[in-house]
């Protein structure tokens, strides 16, 4: 038989074994005395014990500090902030935005909820020179690629070969559909607050695992997992480390279909005996409601019956060890560590995955993995092995029926290079890790005689040094390695994802603020010239609104005046006063003058209609120009034409209240528009003229000192009142009686009854031929004027305005709907405005507001990163 030779250097043997006190080795024991050789392994056992304490409280520290992180992590997000779920997927083409770096690849981030949405970025993996992993993320500009943010997440462990560098571990989501990996696969309609959701129950268990791995750091019992492939020599193997022949059950025909954990039967009161788990997850030795006990030797039959299934073990085999001595220590309990031996079903197509899934269970802190030296590495080994071996690192592989093979040393070499590649790490510690043996002659030779000392059974002697000291020296590996590999992990993820989340907050922060230096001068702006603009859209009206009231007014006046002369109110195109058409026309020709000089002022109501529109117009233009110079440039502008040929139409007419109403015009008014005998004769009209132009004294005083001019005067005043009394049907009584009382004066006085008589008779032929004379113009005169009379004091309209004098009323009446315009474009003006100021503030507030979120959240992820370094520092331990 071929001895055995470590296939690597001595040095690489040191990686899981501490330097100093060296572990047992069997070419040491030979020339060590049993109490030099024991003193050294309590030394050693001491040392690792204290150093595992002092690892372990560290650890134990870093847990608390994560979870503390985490706890924080998970009140932040949805709090404060909707935690953001990156995903990094390589560039197309890779190799195009790499920086020259070496270990920067471009990456495309794309975020759950926003699958869409894609930055470029450089992920940057390099190792440190603690052997970890830094990987650095930051924003890829357009090449040459300058980093802006960067972080460090450090993997003490080894990754999964199928783990892509960019993805998560612990905090992993799986948002998957079928088969698709990348972000084309992601339930796209996933939103923000749910993707939020399914983060926070994640963390959530993380949490409740963190506490869990506390516990277990302080758990003084490590749990050895044997598995290999079907009847490869588990059973075997566990009964020659117990040094019992048959005690576990073993049979040429596979046999174990269920997981069995041995325990040293000290933990049971010395007594060999079967536990039957009710329920693995509450099993509790101290209740035996919890389990159902039974015989040792019923072993067999229950492996053979049981039905293949379990997760977790569901039997506790209590067993003693055959008699240990200080140069063979007893494997399950050596007064520093319990161990316990789990014997798991053959691995198969079926069991591959339970049992890699056990294995994975951070409880178990070594798996041996048993292969047959026949056999090799089967399909089921390998990808056992593969699966496991992201979490177990280092496997304590055992080749059995080692006795079998004829060529040992080419079976070592293939067996070694499979293990090169299956497990890299493992053969790095091969001459620790892997061992060729014959466990069955072990077992039988513990179980019958004291062994012999050929090659094979050195090596089960080196295997057993090995394990112990892969369990208790490296200890803390085993146990503690879990936790750290574990929180490394999770300080990898919490570090992506405050990195990521970094890069999103201060997009966020950077856009709020480019959008609060955009609006928010303007809105100070607006806010400030609100006062200007109230003020000057009221100006604007009253502004228009005087200037027409005021020229309107003057208009009628003007107009009236001109038709009380008996002119036309305005020279209107295709008006004019008829001709006069000869005394027997009078009449009709005084209803004629009426008609025109009525149209004429209709006409001139409608030139003050027409001026009020330009005027208008010009004010809705400097409304318009109050908007240009009040309005942010992006707001919309009004799109209210303004249409002045709609003011004073029938339809807004018909809205407007009716003292403001148009209604007919003055032309059409029948009271105004009915002729009188005084359009055709206004005697009295004439009487007044004359007295008003009479001296006072005559006029009104009943002296007798006539001057000639006087008498001629007042006999022309006599006969024009005369003639009034008779033919005015519409004199005056007061006239009648002035006229009486200035008669009977004047025939009283003995000087004028001698030339009365003639002198009447000439004035009378002479005034009626005059009057006769003037009617061509006068009848315009006294038309005119009568209509001037009517309308200073009524405003022509047969409704409750009638009272209001013309001018004033149709200044009232077009000024008011001036003022209607004037109103609109402003209050168009006012509304535009307000919103403008509203969307503004909301803006400016929803801005304020994301700022403030971001920079916060910013502030929250730069300290996450240092409470990572922090507890990288903790947990980052040399074990
Ligand atoms: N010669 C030789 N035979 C061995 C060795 N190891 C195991 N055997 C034999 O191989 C057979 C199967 O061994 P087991 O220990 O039952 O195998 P196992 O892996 O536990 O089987 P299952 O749990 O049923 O998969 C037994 O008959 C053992 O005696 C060894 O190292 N050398």
């Amino acid at each position: 038989m071929q001895p055995f030779h470590p296939p690597t250097p001595q040095s690489h043997r040191s990686s899981y074994i501490p330097s100093t006190p060296e572990s047992p080795t069997v070419e040491k024991e030979s020339h060590i005395g049993p109490t030099q050789d024991s003193r050294q392994a309590r030394e050693a056992a001491d040392g690792v014990v204290r150093d595992y304490e002092e690892k372990r409280d560290r650890l134990a520290k870093a847990i608390d500090s994560s979870l503390y992180l985490l706890s924080d992590l998970k009140n932040f997000n949805g709090e404060q902030w909707t935690v953001r779920y990156p995903h990094l997927k390589p560039s197309e083409p890779e190799s195009a935005g790499s920086s020259s770096r070496p270990g920067m690849s471009r990456r495309t981030l794309t975020f759950a909820d926003e699958p869409s949405q894609t930055t470029d970025v450089v992920l940057n993996s390099t190792p440190t020179i603690r052997r970890t992993l830094k990987r650095s993320l930051t924003i890829a500009p357009a090449p040459p690629c300058t980093p802006i943010t960067t972080i460090q997440p450090i993997i003490d462990e080894p990754k999964r070969t199928d783990e892509n560098e960019d993805d998560f571990s612990i905090l992993r989501l799986n948002l998957n559909m079928g088969a698709a990996k990348h972000a084309k696969g992601l339930i796209s309609h996933l939103e923000k607050a749910s993707i939020s959701a399914l983060l926070d129950n994640r963390i959530t268990a993380s949490l409740e695992h963190l506490s869990h791995l506390r516990k277990r750091v302080y758990d003084a019992q490590s749990r050895v997992l044997v598995t290999g492939d079907l009847n490869a020599g588990k059973s075997t193997l566990i009964n020659a480390l117990l040094r019992r022949d048959e005690v576990m059950p073993t049979d040429q025909q596979p046999l174990t279909t269920r997981f069995v954990e041995v325990v040293s039967a000290k933990e049971n009161e010395d007594k060999e005996e079967i536990h039957i788990l009710k329920e693995a997850d509450k099993y509790n030795p101290s209740d035996k409601s919890t389990y159902a006990t039974e015989d040792v030797s019923k072993l067999y039959e229950m492996l053979v019956d049981a039905e293949e299934d379990a997760s977790s073990p569901s039997l506790r085999v209590f067993l003693k060890e055959a008699d240990a001595n200080i140069t063979n220590p007893s494997i399950l309990h050596n007064g520093v560590v319990d161990i316990s031996l789990i014997d798991a079903p053959g691995l198969n197509r079926d069991s591959i995955k339970t049992t890699a899934n056990f294995a994975r269970q951070e409880e178990i802190d070594v798996v041996v993995f048993v292969v047959s030296a026949a056999n090799h590495f089967t399909l089921s080994a390998k990808e056992f092995i593969w699966q496991a071996g992201h979490e177990k690192a280092h496997l304590f592989i055992v080749v059995n029926r080692f006795d079998q093979i004829k060529d040992k040393a080419r079976c070592r070499r293939l067996v070694l290079e499979q293990i090169k590649q299956l497990s890299p790490k493992t053969y790095e510690d091969a001459a620790d890790l892997v061992h060729f043996v014959d466990s069955a002659k072990v077992a039988l030779g513990y179980g019958e005689t004291e062994p012999e000392g050929d090659e094979l059974d050195e090596a089960f002697s080196h295997l057993e040094h090995s394990l112990r000291s892969f369990v208790l020296v490296n200890r803390a590996k085993s146990k503690l390695g879990p936790a750290q590999n574990y929180i490394t992990h999770l300080l990898a993820d919490v570090e992506l994802l405050a990195a990521a989340n970094s890069l999103v907050a201060s997009k966020e922060r950077d856009s709020a603020r480019e959008e609060l230096a955009r609006v928010k001068p303007v809105l100070e702006k607006m806010k400030k010239g609100k006062e200007g603009l109230e003020e000057s859209l009221v100006g604007e009206e009253e502004t228009a609104t005087d200037k027409v009231s005021g020229r309107t007014k003057l208009a009628m006046e003007r107009g009236l005046d001109r038709v009380g002369r008996g002119e036309l109110a305005a020279p209107a195109p295709g008006l004019a006063l008829p001709s006069y058409p000869g005394l027997l026309g009078a009449w009709d020709y005084a209803a004629e003058v009426k008609r025109v000089l009525l149209a004429s002022l209709d006409f001139a109501v409608g030139l003050a209609e027409e001026d009020a529109r330009k005027l208008t117009t010009e004010g809705v233009d400097e409304v318009i120009k109050l908007g240009d110079a009040h309005l942010p440039a992006d707001v919309e502008r009004t799109n209210r034409k303004f249409n002045s040929k709609a003011m004073f139409s029938p339809r807004a007419t018909r809205r407007q209240s009716s003292v403001a109403s148009l209604g007919l015009g003055l032309a059409g008014q029948s009271q105004l528009g009915e002729v009188n005998v005084t359009d055709i004769f206004d005697l009295q009209h004439h009487f007044q003229l004359v007295r008003s132009a009479l001296p006072s004294t005559l006029s009104s005083s009943t002296s007798n000192e006539l001057v000639p001019f006087s008498t001629e005067v007042g006999a022309a005043s006599l006969a024009v009142g005369a003639f009034s009394m008779i033919s005015g049907k519409t004199l005056g009584l007061r006239a009648v009686v002035e006229g009486l009382v200035h008669f009977s004066d004047f025939v009283s006085n003995p000087a004028t009854r001698r030339w009365i008589g003639p002198v009447i008779g000439v004035f009378s032929i002479g005034a009626i031929g005059f009057v006769l004379y003037e009617l061509p113009r006068s009848i315009p005169k006294n038309v005119g004027r009568h209509i001037q009379e009517q309308l200073l004091i009524s405003s022509g309209q047969s409704d409750e305005s009638m009272n209001v004098p013309f001018p004033e009323y149709q200044s009232i009446r077009v000024s008011k709907e001036v003022r209607k315009v004037m109103r609109l474009a402003a209050w168009d003006l006012r509304e535009r405005f307000r919103s403008a100021v509203e969307a503004r503030s909301e803006v400016v507030k929803a801005s304020e507001e994301i700022e403030k979120k971001a920079t916060n959240a910013l502030n929250w992820f730069e300290n996450v990163e240092k409470k990572v370094e922090v507890i990288r520092e903790e947990v980052g331990i040399k074990v």
